[in-house]
C-alpha cells in the first residue's frame, strides 16, 4: 500500500505544482536565451552582462532570474548568477543528449496539448491531436505534415534516449543474439547505440516510413552496412523473418494491453526457437501509484499521441511475454522510472 505523505511535504509539492508551467516556462526562456550555456561558459555572470547577452531590458531580465533561481537551477552568489551542478549536467550543453531538447519539444508539442485534458479524458480520444494539421489519427502520422515539429520531436525522443541508454546497454541481452529487430525504431538512435557496442549485431530498423527517412539521415556511417531500414506499419504489415531478437523500446506504451499482446505474438511468430523479446520503457510502478515521468507519459499518450496505453507496469508486461508463449520471463528496473522485461522463445 502506498504510504500517506506527511502534509508538509504536500504542501511543498503542491506549491511546486501550481507554480509549475511558469517555472517551466521559465526554464524554457532559458533555454531559448541561452543563458545557461552562458554562465557555463563564463563560470557564472551579473545581471549587467547578463543583460548584454540576452539583450532583454533589464526589469524584464530581473523577473526571469527571479524564476530561474526559484528553481535553484541557477544560484546567486554576490551579484553573480551561476549554474547549479544540475543545471551544468542536465542544461548546459546542447549535444543530441541534453534536455534542452526534451523541454523544447514538451513546451512545442506535449504541453499545449494539456491545457485541453478533461475535455479530451472525458471524450476518452486523443482530441488534443486537432491542434495538428492533416491526415491521420495520432501524433506520429500528424508529425508527418509538419517537418519543424518533427524534428523537434524526434531530436527530443532521440535525447531521451540517449539519456537512458546506459540502462539498456548494460541490460539488454543481445550476447548471444545475431540479428535484432527493433520494432517502432524511431530515428534509429537506440538502434545505432546497440550496434557501436555489440560489433558482431545486425539489426533491422522497422518503422513508419516518416521515421525510417529520418533514420537514413541521422545514424552514423560506421553502423549503416549492419542497419536495414524496414518502412512498416507494424499493425497491419507482416514482420521480416529473419531476427532472433525482436526489441519493442518505447513503443508497447502507445498501443492498448490488446494490440501489445498481438504486437508480441507477431514477434514470436517470426523468431527461432531460443529467440528473444525485449520490452523496454517506462514503467509505472506496479501498485500505479507513482511516478512523474509515467504519469506525464500516460497522460501525454491518451490526450495527445495516440489515444490509448499508458507507461505500463512491469508486472503487466510479464504477463503479457508468458501469454504469447515466452520461457525465462526476467524483468529488471532501471532509471528515470524505465524496465527492461525480456523473454525467451522455447
Ligand atoms: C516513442 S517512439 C520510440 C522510438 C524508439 N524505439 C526509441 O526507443 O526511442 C515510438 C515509435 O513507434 C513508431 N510507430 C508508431 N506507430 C507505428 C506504426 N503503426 N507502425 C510503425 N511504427 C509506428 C513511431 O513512428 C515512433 O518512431
Amino acid at each position: 500500500m502506498q504510504e500517506s505523505l506527511d502534509s508538509t511535504e504536500v504542501h511543498r509539492r503542491f506549491q511546486l505544482i501550481a507554480n509549475g508551467p511558469a517555472l517551466f516556462n521559465a526554464v524554457v526562456s532559458g533555454i531559448e536565451l541561452d543563458i545557461f550555456d552562458f554562465l557555463e561558459e563564463r563560470g557564472g555572470a551579473d545581471a549587467a552582462a547578463l543583460g548584454e547577452f540576452t539583450g532583454l531590458e533589464p526589469h524584464k531580465l530581473r523577473v526571469l532570474m527571479l524564476a530561474l533561481t526559484t528553481t535553484g537551477l541557477i544560484e546567486k552568489r554576490g551579484v553573480d548568477y551561476v549554474n547549479h551542478p544540475v543545471a551544468t549536467e542536465l542544461l548546459a550543453t546542447s549535444g543530441p543528449e541534453s534536455w534542452q531538447h526534451i523541454l523544447l519539444s514538451w513546451k512545442t508539442i506535449y504541453y499545449p496539448a494539456f491545457a485541453r485534458m478533461t475535455s479530451a479524458l472525458r471524450a476518452g480520444t486523443n482530441e488534443a491531436l486537432d491542434a495538428l494539421d492533416g491526415p491521420g489519427d495520432t501524433l506520429y502520422a500528424r508529425l508527418g505534415n509538419d517537418p519543424e515539429k518533427a524534428r523537434i520531436f524526434y531530436t527530443a525522443m532521440s535525447a531521451f534516449s540517449l539519456q537512458t541508454m546506459p540502462g539498456l546497454l548494460e541490460h539488454i541481452d543481445v550476447k548471444s543474439s545475431r540479428h535484432l529487430l527493433d520494432v517502432g525504431g524511431g530515428d534509429g538512435t537506440t538502434a545505432a547505440a546497440l550496434l557501436k557496442a555489440n560489433p558482431g549485431l545486425k539489426a533491422t530498423l522497422l518503422d513508419l516510413p516518416s521515421s525510417v527517412e529520418l533514420a537514413e539521415q541521422r545514424v552514423p556511417a560506421e553502423v549503416t552496412d549492419r542497419l536495414t531500414l524496414h518502412p512498416a506499419d507494424l499493425l497491419t504489415d507482416a514482420f521480416p523473418d529473419g531476427p532472433d531478437h525482436a526489441l519493442f523500446s518505447h513503443v508497447l506504451d502507445t498501443f492498448t494491453a490488446e494490440q501489445s499482446v498481438m504486437l508480441l505474438a507477431k514477434a514470436y511468430e517470426v523468431l527461432p526457437s531460443g529467440g528473444k523479446i525485449s520490452i523496454y520503457g517506462f514503467a509505472a510502478a506496479d501498485d500505479e501509484t507513482g511516478g512523474p515521468l509515467s504519469a506525464r507519459l500516460s497522460l501525454y499518450l491518451n490526450i495527445l499521441a495516440t489515444g490509448r496505453g499508458m507507461a505500463w507496469p512491469q508486472a503487466e508486461a510479464s504477463a503479457w511475454l508468458k501469454s504469447v508463449g515466452c520461457v525465462d520471463v526476467r524483468s529488471v528496473e532501471l532509471p528515470f522510472e524505465h524496465a527492461l522485461v525480456t523473454g525467451t522463445k522455447p
